[in-house]
């Protein structure tokens, strides 16, 4: 690309943007005097809470900008009964069953946290991060300028990103930190090359996880697990012929089931596209894959019959991959049958999981094989096969990533990823029906129905933070006077104040009738919250967060842990796997 072809094309957008601004600046000005007085609306609510916003007789004033009119409104004030106000802000929390890896939290600061409590340490707070986010947001206009030169110039985002030109102009994904050796998909944009559908497909699965809990853009901790893998079909023609329930037009399948040819020329992108559809989607209607694939639907069918003659799909739908932990149910916990050992690999990240150097590691029997619903919660090792930070990524970028990358840290110490098999009668669900209610604690978790002693009530999941994390987010919890931080050991800890199960409810006592138990499940730390004994329907749960919380809680000094696991936790660098089983299997808070 010409540097004139882009100065004239910077000019163009400069005038452009002159003129714009200005007429935007003069729609803003105010009303002409001669203008008729504004109407004044009936008098308008607003509710009150605790803290009164507005006073009687107040006004204001909405002023249209666009219209260039102007409307006054008298403030009236009306009480709400006190059950309708808002919930307070720290219930706001994102349920999950499981824990997500964030590691440390941005270095610039996303938003201000209580931004308008002047009783909050603001001070306290900004020192723990670098910058203000929003002092580095994309500018509006480059990234319109970037728009146009990829489409001009036919360039993909990472083009721009590499050229950097004009300075400045950045792909909205390019303020996205992406980890070392890492570059933007869209670098092979397909659209660009005239790749096939399914190439087309593949490379477009990249900008997604494939864990569908996972809400993160470009999402390093799952991404071992497979891109897009053949579905087999679960239901026969004749199924998808009676859930259509009328034809869709004349060249509806349903209408033209004859055995002629299809007779429109397909070209070989078209049939690619029909394959590579039916590989992820075999049950689709004829009539919806007739317009995914823009052919007659008795065209699509047809074909479809004859690709399922030729590439015999299994009976069931079954995954491609055993199950793991991602595609279960806490219900389904185990009997586990956790098989690991060792790769030996000299591309992986430096310093192997140790958890997986020392393998195979040997069967052994759950600590208290009596106990069910206990039994459930372990995992035990055996056998063979690895898939211990296999380097089963997406290409050489994700494993240059893995090196470096502190979420693969975090992995490397605590998660050896597993095949595990579920044993088909580990049916019946291990969790216990629960509810929160208000307590003189805030609020509190209670039963809704008996449980046994030894029982898993539940789990505690949350954000595996890093120390640094849960000191910064500490001073949120002073704030709030409440924590939710659980500790796994001195670097990491489940921070359940955003995201996780009810288990953040539970309340402390010191004499508890519960107990959180850390278990090694398919390689990641969960906690379990056990009964200490029989409990009653309607009882609260209670555990014993130890001394130093409300120690810490107290003196201010320190971030405070609702659970802290002691010793064995702490794992030591050369710890063996098996012992290192053994005593996350036997650890309790
Ligand atoms: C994990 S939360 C428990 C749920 C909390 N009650 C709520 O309303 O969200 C821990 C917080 O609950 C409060 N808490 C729990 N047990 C307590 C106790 N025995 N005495 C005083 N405060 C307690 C403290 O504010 C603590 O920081």
């Amino acid at each position: 690309m010409s540097p004139s072809a882009l100065e004239d094309l910077y000019n163009q957008f400069k005038s452009w943007n002159e003129e714009y601004s200005t007429n935007a600046l003069r729609s803003l000005s105010q009303p002409s005097e001669n203008r008729a007085p504004p109407p004044v609306l009936p008098p308008q609510r607003v509710v009150r809470g605790d803290k009164p916003k507005a006073h009687e007789g107040e006004t204001f004033t909405i002023r249209d900008v666009e219209n260039q009119t102007e409307t006054r409104a008298d403030v009236q004030i009306v009480d709400v009964n006190p059950s309708f106000r808002p919930h307070a802000s720290y219930e706001v929390c994102t349920p999950s069953d499981r824990n997500f890896i964030v590691g440390d939290d941005p270095k610039p600061m996303l938003f201000r946290p209580f931004s308008d409590d002047p009783t909050f340490n603001h001070q306290g707070y900004d020192e723990e991060y670098e910058v203000y986010a929003w002092d580095h947001l994309p500018d509006p206009d480059l990234e319109l300028l970037s728009a146009e030169i990829m489409s001009r110039f036919d360039l993909s985002p990472c083009d721009i990103d590499v050229m950097g030109l004009p300075k400045g102009v950045k792909t909205r994904r390019d303020h996205a930190e992406l980890p070392a050796g890492w570059k933007h998909p869209a670098a092979d944009d397909a659209s660009h090359s005239g790749a096939g559908p399914r190439e087309q497909l593949q490379r477009l699965a990249l900008y997604f996880c494939n864990n569908p809990n996972c809400l993160t853009g470009y999402c390093t901790v799952h991404e071992e697990m497979p891109l897009l893998h053949p579905v087999a079909p679960s239901v026969s023609d004749d199924t998808l012929a009676n859930s259509t329930p009328e034809a869709c037009g004349e060249n509806c399948f349903l209408l033209k089931l004859s055995t002629r040819p299809v007779p429109d020329p397909w070209t070989d992108n078209d049939v690619e596209m029909l394959e590579v559809v039916l590989e992820q989607s075999p049950d689709a209607l004829p009539c919806d894959l007739a317009v995914i694939c823009r052919k007659p639907c008795y065209e699509v069918s047809k074909r479809r019959r004859e690709y399922f003659a030729i590439h015999k799909p299994e009976k069931s739908r079954r995954r491609p991959h055993p199950p793991r932990f991602n595609d279960l149910e806490s219900s389904q916990f185990t009997p586990y049958d956790l098989v690991i050992s060792l790769s030996d690999r000299p591309d992986g990240p430096a310093g192997i999981c140790h958890v997986a150097t020392k393998a195979p590691v040997t069967p052994r029997p759950t600590a208290s094989a009596g106990k069910t619903m206990r039994t459930r919660f372990q995992a035990y090792a055996s056998g063979k096969v690895a898939v211990a930070l296999e380097g089963k990524g997406r290409g050489r970028a994700a494993r240059a990533a893995r090196a470096t990358i502190p979420i693969w840290n975090v992995i490397r110490d605590y998660v050896c990823a597993a095949v595990q098999k579920v044993d088909p009668t580990g049916s019946k669900s291990c969790r216990n029906a629960v509810e929160v209610r208000q307590t003189r604690w805030g609020l509190g978790l209670f039963l809704l129905e008996d449980a046994d002693e030894d029982e898993l009530v539940l789990e505690y999941t949350g954000e595996l933070i890093f120390e640094p994390t849960t000191k910064s987010r500490d001073h949120i919890v002073t704030h709030r006077e409440r924590g939710y931080l659980f500790q796994l050991n001195s670097t990491v800890s489940v921070d359940s104040s955003f995201l996780g199960t009810a288990g953040r409810y539970i309340n402390h006592d010191e004499t508890p009738n519960c107990k959180a138990n850390i278990r090694l499940v398919n390689g990641e730390h969960r906690i379990g919250v056990f009964t200490l004994k029989p409990l009653k329907k309607g009882t609260e749960i209670l555990f014993d967060y130890g001394p130093s919380f409300f120690m810490s809680q107290n003196s201010g000094q320190e971030s405070r842990k609702v659970g802290t696991a002691k010793g064995p936790l702490d794992i030591p660098e050369d710890a063996s796997d098996s012992s290192y089983h053994e005593e996350c299997e036997e650890s309790d808070i």
